[in-house]
């Protein structure tokens, strides 16, 4: 163990070294850096045995403190506020939002590499920062892009099973399909099969993870292009960066899509293991069902509604507002239009949330964007007027924990700006950059060899009596 320890330390040091000889020039940097530095997975192997020992030790010297009480409003309120997982990538804070690795998203667009001075930050370094815990260079950002192109072609059959859907089929439907279909390539089923120890589980995990977030770009441009372009898909470009080189397949070349691109994979990768698509990809993957499996489950949780299809649901909503008013709205017309909405007994999509208490870090981040590059879109200004409108009606209702706007209110109202006006497609591109959360997790899931999840219910009666009993 201190051999790995001394590894690591070895390593940091390099990248330190590494860090700093960039910032006075490549080519001293381009000297020092050893092919592993280079290698996520090498990258890995190195900070698994120092983590599982951290586990084994909380185990070992904390394991009986308890970490609350567990109410009967919260075993009825979808388990609100109980402490129930280990999810290491990031860990969402109620007022201040999301923190990757303990950075938010500030710290992130600071400090992770980009593609154009100033830009957006490049998702392939969200993924890094989200496996190893650490800020990556540009050039072992460069590497992973290049390992994710490499490993991104996929098998015709997978056309082929999306083929067979109606073309009318929902696109999470025809994404879901596509994943099912890349499973049959699952290196994880394999290894399982040879008896592959426990111990080594992560390295296929690793595979399997690699290979279906590089393989999902092209998969969900076949189905936007087989939806909504006639079907006439468009090749890789080999010079670009993941999200920019998803944009390009989607038919978007505009460089300000392809930023917004990079900034919408790297937004919505992770948002700590409790949400329905992170907690669903975990939970089927402590079956050591493969991460294929795992991720289709976690895009089928994402297409609902209440979840990352609320994207879809508050654009449509917007589009609704400006083609029953007009976009020069009043105030009041607005008020009215939220109340219709809520009477009718709809939700509004776009506000709220199971976590957040204050406005969603995710929303701020994607307004900086508008107001630098489509200030005047009549939709931008209108989300602009709602969030003056909504927060008090919300709050008015009385039993709204959080009135303030998420993600999903801001998301599709960019994408649609630059053309990518089909409202229906938006969750799966959340869902694109979700395999970067949920793959990161199950690697580490296996590498700390956390056990199959079983949480205990019980039925109503059940808590009578224990109520009963507790009174008595
Ligand atoms: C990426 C993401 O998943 S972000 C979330 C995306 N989803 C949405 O935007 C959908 C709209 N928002 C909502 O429906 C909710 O706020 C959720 C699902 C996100 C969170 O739900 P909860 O944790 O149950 O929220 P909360 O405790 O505040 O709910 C209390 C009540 O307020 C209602 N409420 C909460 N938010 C809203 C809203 N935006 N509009 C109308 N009613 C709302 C709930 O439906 C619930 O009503 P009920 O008691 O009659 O069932
Ligand atoms: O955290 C949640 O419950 C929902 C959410 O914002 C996400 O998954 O991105």
């Amino acid at each position: 163990m201190a051999f790995f320890r001394g590894l690591t330390a070895v390593s940091r040091l390099r990248s330190r070294m590494a860090q700093e000889a960039t910032t006075l020039g490549g080519v001293r940097w381009l000297q020092m850096q050893s092919a592993s530095d280079l290698d996520l997975k090498s990258q890995l192997r190195e900070l698994i045995p120092e983590q599982q020992d951290r586990l084994k030790k909380l185990k070992s010297e904390h394991g009986k403190v308890q970490l609350g009480n567990i109410t009967v409003d919260m075993v009825l309120g979808g388990m609100r506020g109980i402490i129930g997982m280990l999810w290491e990538t990031s860990l969402v804070d109620p007022e201040e939002g999301i923190r990757f690795r303990g950075l938010s998203i500030p710290e992130c667009r600071k400090v992770l590499p980009t593609a154009v001075e100033g830009g957006e930050p490049l998702p392939e370094g969200l993924l890094w920062l989200l496996l190893t815990g650490k800020v990556p260079t540009k050039d072992q950002v460069d590497a992973l892009s290049k390992e994710l192109l490499a490993r991104s072609t996929v098998p015709a059959h997978v056309y082929k099973v999306i083929d067979a859907l109606p073309v009318t089929a929902h696109p999470m439907t025809q994404f879901t399909a596509g994943i099912m279909a890349l499973q049959v390539e699952s290196e994880f089923q394999k290894a399982y099969g040879n008896g592959l120890p426990k111990s080594k589980l992560w390295e296929p995990t690793y595979e399997d993870c690699l290979n279906l977030i590089a393989r999902l770009p092209p998969v969900a441009s076949y189905v936007y292009r087989r939806i909504f372009k006639d079907g006439k898909s468009i090749e890789a470009d080999d010079s670009l960066d993941y999200a920019a080189n998803l944009s390009h397949m989607l038919g978007f070349d505009d460089p300000r899509m392809l930023e917004l691109m990079r900034l919408h994979v790297t937004i919505h990768a992770d948002h700590e293991g409790g949400n329905i698509s992170s907690h669903t990809g975990h939970l089927v993957g402590s079956a050591l069902s493969d991460p294929y499996l795992s991720f289709a489950s976690s895009v089928n949780g994402l297409a609902g509604p209440l979840h990352g299809l609320a994207n879809q649901e508050a654009l449509l909503w917007l589009k609704s507002i400006i083609q029953e008013t007009g976009s020069d709205v009043t105030t009041d017309q607005l008020k009215d239009y939220v109340w219709k909405t809520l009477k009718s007994g709809k939700v509004v999509h776009g506000f709220g949330h199971g976590v957040l208490r204050r406005t969603d870090p995710r929303y701020l981040c994607q307004r900086e964007f508008a107001l630098k590059y489509l200030p005047e879109d009549p939709l931008f200004q209108l989300l602009s007027k709602l969030y003056e409108v909504v927060p008090p009606i919300l709050t008015e209702l009385g039993k709204v924990k959080n009135p303030w706007p998420n993600v999903d209110a801001h998301s599709g109202l960019l994408l649609n700006h630059f053309g990518l006006s089909e409202t229906r497609y938006h969750t799966v591109l959340f869902g694109v950059s979700r395999s970067m959360g949920v793959g990161s997790q199950l690697i580490w899931d296996r590498a700390l060899g956390l056990p199959l999840e079983r949480p205990k219910s019980v039925t109503m009666e059940w808590l009578e009596n224990y109520c009963k009993n507790k009174a008595a």
